[in-house]
């Protein structure tokens, strides 16, 4: 049973559709990236998954359950940090973890949820005073009251500095560890890199590629950049490379020593022993991989993808 099943989804905000017949599955127990552009529909996904908002056509399954029809019993077994942070000013933190707790019948303990964000000084601080960073750690400690089956995290790095977005990727590990599902959404393709299994990149209410980040990488073909230094540039030894399948953009650089660049799209070692067999010296060589902001772009703007 997939943790999340997402079929033909359509939502229409009057002339706006926001998403056209969405389609996916999130396995049970897997960390699974949910990316796309500023309004491709991450949000509104979200939102009918928790049934705030229904929908024009389509149906969604969470943990089994109808996401109509079993709204209340989802929401007990899920929980979520909600896009943009929604704390109450007058309360403190430990009054908001109070309330959480309560309302999901459970005994954790304010003070060991709180010490997993890192809140344990502001414990008794109104939440009125945080930063932007405190208030998301605040929210994130809120989601995981009560061990939720699934984690649904609506851009959880806002507002956080890398030690806070460090700090968010280790309890994502953690949650996922103890058995939980983790759904997050995120417009940052580095974000999710350290804890997915698997991304899906959205981009205008349609899911655009479905797979882990290596096979996203590998379907771009951006493959990879491959700088060679040597001793000299020899014409014959450049039509050999440049005539090797899965090898593209054969450059030199004129430097001194020269260097010899290329898009590599497998093996590395076909491109050096052609030189070599051409009787150039290879002096040393780098590989570079197509950055997963590339990847990104590649499928949310249709722009080719280079190695950097
Ligand atoms: N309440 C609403 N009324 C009208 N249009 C809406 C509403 N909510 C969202 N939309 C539109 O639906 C589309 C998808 O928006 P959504 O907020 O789901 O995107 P998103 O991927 O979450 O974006 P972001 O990354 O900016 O949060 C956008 O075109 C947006 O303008």
């Amino acid at each position: 049973m997939p943790a999340l099943r997402v079929d033909e989804l359509t939502k229409s905000y009057g002339q706006t559709l926001a998403l056209d017949t969405l389609s996916f599955e999130v396995h049970e127990g897997e960390v699974f990236g949910f990316l796309g552009p500023n309004g491709a529909g991450k949000s509104t996904t979200i939102n009918v998954v928790l049934d705030f908002i229904r929908p024009t056509a389509g149906r969604v399954e969470v943990l089994g359950l109808d996401a109509q029809a079993h709204s209340r019993e989802i929401r007990s077994r899920t929980g979520v940090l909600p896009e943009g942070y929604q704390v109450y000013d007058r309360l403190t933190a430990r009054q908001h973890l109070e309330f959480a707790i309560e309302s999901k019948g459970s005994d954790d303990e304010p003070e060991a949820l709180l010490e997993r964000v890192g809140l344990t000084d502001a414990i008794d601080r109104k939440a009125g005073g945080y930063s932007k960073g405190m208030a998301q750690r605040l929210m994130l400690a809120m989601a995981l009251v009560g061990e939720p089956d699934l984690l649904i995290l609506d851009e959880p790095s806002t507002g956080l500095d890398p030690n806070g977005a460090r700090e968010m990727r280790e309890i994502v590990r953690e949650e996922n560890d103890r058995g939980a599902t983790v759904f997050f959404s995120s417009h940052s393709m580095e974000q999710v890199e350290a804890v997915c299994d698997r991304v899906g990149i959205l981009q205008d209410g349609q899911m655009v590629a479905v797979d882990s980040v290596e096979g996203l990488r590998d379907s771009i073909g951006g493959g990879t950049s491959l700088r060679v230094t040597v001793d000299r540039v020899d014409d014959d030894a450049l039509q050999a490379v440049r005539s090797l399948p899965a090898v593209s953009n054969v450059a030199v650089e004129n430097r001194d020593p020269p260097t010899i660049t290329a898009q590599v799209d497998g093996s590395k070692t076909a491109v050096l022993a052609e030189l070599e067999d051409h009787g150039v010296e290879v002096r040393d060589f780098s590989t570079t991989e197509a950055s997963l902001e590339d990847v990104f772009q590649s499928y949310t703007t249709g722009a080719e993808v280079t190695a950097r």
